[in-house]
């Protein structure tokens, strides 16, 4: 890829819309604006102009010389009427100006990258602002976008490197042991606290969870309630309710907005010594779909009650939902130990409680103000093998030379999360999540 070419794209999505807006962004944007309104307005002051020649529509001409604009590079936005034949003549009045191209997906945020106006956590930020589904998943996008992860990490790889200056200033005076010793102490003293925060930074899941949803199934005993219960939460007729015992074969999947955290909810086959072959089959999905999902929701028939799920269920988190409870309630002492949810999807009582329940889990807390998590599997890969240096660095007795090259390591892995080195293999995968004009 060229950064010497000028890119042009759509970036308001598919229309036909009241308005779209075309985005170019490379060297030759002034001379793109010459041919197409003549002029070139005053930097960042919308202009109304006729854009083409003949004029192809009338509409706003913006321009944002480099270095301030969104890629860092000299760009421009049009905004036209958002029909498609407008978009598109517009469009190819842009290409027929020389040095330009159509731009790929995410290419505008990749030259912002490349400029240094994002790192790659703002970068995937960006992503997930343009991909958020409720309102919590808005805020977490949103700061992450503005740098709460990027801060973070460059604050932890900034510490990082001043304990690898005292390591390996200790190096040049191996032969004084006592120098050799205090900043191995100093180095320590910086490494010890920073482990701990990015254990307690690895052991929290919910911003993952609310990026990508809170996976629960819904399983239970056939005829517990688990479709009427699926069906109260979606408030809509999602699943099949039925009277007759193993109505639901296969897995039907709800995705619900709970206060504005994302929660996938599954309904399974009601697991059970099953009869028929496709019966049989809708309870080996059930359970295979309960491998992996993040908990399992227990439904107990307050008329006919079946305590604990089965041992493969029982591994995983499970919230227990004590159902139908509107024909009474089993006596405490049966149900002491599980703590279950009492509810009744008919009756509509307690389902409150599951939903604060069911957002808690689903990230909640980590949307609040302030609370910093971490939301991919990549920031996951790279901050253990990170933590697994520091740990070695920490309870390995090893010496001053390889503990320099542990700090190394741990501080080359915080610096591939914000895409400060290493970047190439990552690139691809981050920006093809874009959508053009991205
Ligand atoms: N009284 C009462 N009846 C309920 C309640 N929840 C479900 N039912 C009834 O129980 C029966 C079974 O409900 P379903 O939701 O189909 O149960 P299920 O667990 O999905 O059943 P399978 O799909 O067969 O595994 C239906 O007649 C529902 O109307 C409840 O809270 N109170």
């Amino acid at each position: 890829m060229s950064v010497d070419d000028t890119i042009v794209a759509p970036a308001s999505g598919a229309g036909p819309s009241a308005v779209a807006v075309i985005r170019i962004s490379g060297p030759r944007t002034r001379a793109v604006l010459e041919v197409l309104v003549g002029r070139v307005p005053r930097p960042r002051q919308a202009s109304l102009r006729d854009i083409g020649s003949p004029a192809l529509d009338r509409g706003l001409v913006l321009w944002f010389p480099a270095p301030k604009s969104f890629t860092g590079e000299d760009m421009a936005e049009l905004q036209v009427h958002g029909s498609r034949a407008v978009v598109q003549a517009v469009v190819e009045a842009v290409l027929a100006v020389e040095g330009t191209r159509l731009a790929e997906p995410g290419a505008f945020a990749r030259r912002a990258f490349e400029n240094g106006k994002l790192d790659l956590t703002e970068v995937e930020g960006l992503a997930d602002l343009i991909n958020a589904e409720t309102e919590a998943q808005r805020r977490q996008a949103l700061a992450q976008s503005e740098g709460s992860l990027r801060r973070l990490y460059e604050g932890w790889r900034a510490e990082l490197l001043q304990a690898q200056a005292l390591m390996e200033a200790g190096l040049d005076f191996a032969d004084e042991a006592d120098v050799a010793l205090d900043v191995g102490v100093k180095a320590s003293a910086i490494v010890a606290p920073l482990l701990q925060s990015i254990e307690a930074h690895l052991a929290d899941r919910s911003g993952e969870r609310l990026r990508d949803g809170l996976r629960v199934v819904i399983a239970g005993p056939p005829n517990a309630g688990k479709s009427s219960l699926l069906n109260a939460l979606a408030k809509r007729d999602a699943a099949i309710v039925s009277e007759e015992a193993g109505t639901t074969r296969d897995v039907i999947e709800v995705h619900l907005d709970l206060g504005g955290c994302p929660v996938i909810l599954a309904d399974t086959a009601g697991i059970r010594a099953g009869r028929g072959e496709v019966e049989q089959e809708g309870i080996r999905r059930a359970l295979a779909r309960a491998e992996d999902a993040d908990l399992v929701l227990w439904v107990i028939d307050a008329t006919d009650p079946v305590w604990a799920p089965p041992a493969p269920l029982a591994a995983k988190d499970v919230v227990f939902a004590l159902n139908k409870s509107d024909w009474g309630v089993p006596p405490a002492h049966n149900h002491a130990a599980i703590n279950p949810l009492i509810l009744s999807a008919k009756t509509g009582a307690g389902l409150e409680a599951l939903i604060d329940r069911l957002a808690d889990l689903a990230g909640a807390e980590s949307a609040g103000s302030g609370h910093i998590s971490l939301t991919r599997t990549r920031h996951r890969t790279e901050l253990v093998s990170s933590r697994d240096a520091l740990q070695r660095f920490v309870s390995h007795d090893l010496s001053p030379e390889l503990k320099a090259e542990e700090l190394r390591i741990a501080a080359r892995h915080l610096g591939r999360l914000t895409g400060l080195i290493d970047v190439e293999e990552v690139l691809g995968a981050i920006f093809a999540e874009f959508c053009i004009g991205k």
